[in-house]
């Protein structure tokens, strides 16, 4: 269910006309999705969806829909934010704040092969490079502060062993981010939530193209060895296990090093980023588990796959090759 706010033909027509879109020849509302009300929308000009945020309000809206567009603009395939003549690209529909971006073709993908994972870290790599140019400023709102704030919310849910995990992973996690090495990291705006489902592949069974990367709402400026972390642990890890498929992550880490090579520090910083990543969806899946904001908006998912992930990136660290 990802309908909260219902959208009628009317308010989309007049959305539509007020963005140049033609006019509206479909409406039809996306089930998938738990965050905000999506619509695919048709018009006489192409095919979009319509996003109506349920949660982020309309001042925190800019940073991510101008990274659409600013990584749109440099080539790479990600959705662009549709403007108004004034050039602003957060609208309003039903008392919500309102997006409209262009409709990516094709799927998301549940197992992803090395193909796929190639492919996925090629365009990783044009992104971290195309931000340099980024102007916006915002800090990743999962950042190691959030996580010092999150842990102890958390932390009475868990038994002994879970428990001496993430204390272990807090004071690791803690004494990285001091390092001077840490600090001089190259950085700038990414994803860091770029997920399997936040990626559609268009084209026949096994010759998949990434058709393009969206849902950029957790975006802030981090390390781009994190944003490569979050991604190996989503792309490249087992979801019954929590395994790392060593295959995959070095195909994924080959492409992205083709467009992008990697300085050393990023190399070597990179097992310690993915604990960093893995202990952030551990503990904003704990949170949702355990405290969930609003019982009917949000489906929960499992905390334990990150715990797993997490004891994997400890116990056998996979150090890519300098
Ligand atoms: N630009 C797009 N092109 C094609 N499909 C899209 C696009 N944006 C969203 N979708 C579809 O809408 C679904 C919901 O989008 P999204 O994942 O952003 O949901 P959400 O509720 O905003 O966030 P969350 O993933 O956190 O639940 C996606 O799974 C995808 O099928
Ligand atoms: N990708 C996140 C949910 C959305 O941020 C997770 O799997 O926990």
């Amino acid at each position: 269910m990802a309908v909260y706010t219902e959208v009628n033909a009317s308010q989309a027509g007049e959305l539509a006309a007020a963005l140049g879109l033609g006019e509206v020849l479909a409406l039809r509302p996306i089930s998938s999705g738990i965050e905000n009300t999506n619509y695919f929308l048709t018009t006489s000009s192409g095919e979009w969806v319509l996003t109506l945020f349920e949660r982020l309000r309309a001042d925190q809206l800019p940073f991510y829909l101008h990274l659409m567009q600013h990584l749109a603009r440099a080539g790479l395939p990600v959705p662009e934010p549709r403007g108004n003549p004034a050039g602003e690209l957060v609208h309003s529909l039903g008392g919500k704040p309102a997006a409209v971006v262009n409709r990516l073709k094709g799927e998301s993908l549940d197992a992803p092969d090395l193909h796929h994972c190639a492919q996925l870290g090629g365009v990783l790599a044009r992104m971290h490079l195309a931000v340099e140019s980024f102007p916006l400023h915002q800090p990743n709102l999962r950042d190691i502060d959030w996580r010092e704030q999150a842990a102890p919310v958390v932390r009475p849910y868990l038994d002994d062993s879970a428990g001496a995990l993430l204390d272990a992973e807090m004071a690791f996690q803690h004494h990285l981010a001091q390092s001077p090495a840490y600090r001089a990291l190259p950085r700038g705006a990414v994803h860091a939530d770029l997920f399997r489902d936040n990626a559609m592949f268009d084209g026949l069974p096994g010759r998949e193209q990434l058709s393009g990367v969206f849902d950029f709402y957790f975006a802030g400026v981090d390390t781009f060895t994190y944003d490569i972390g979050v991604v190996i642990n989503d792309w490249c890890v087992d979801l019954d296990t929590g395994r790392l498929d060593v295959a995959r992550a070095e195909a994924l880490l080959q492409a992205y090093q083709a467009v992008r090579p990697l300085a050393g520090d990023e190399l070597r910083l990179l097992p310690g980023l993915r604990r960093a990543g893995a202990l952030r969806f551990w503990l904003s899946r704990l949170g949702d588990w355990h405290l969930p904001r609003d019982a009917s908006l949000l489906t929960p998912k499992p905390p334990l796959h990150f715990e797993r992930v997490l004891r994997d990136c400890i116990e056998q660290p996979w150090h890519p090759a300098q």
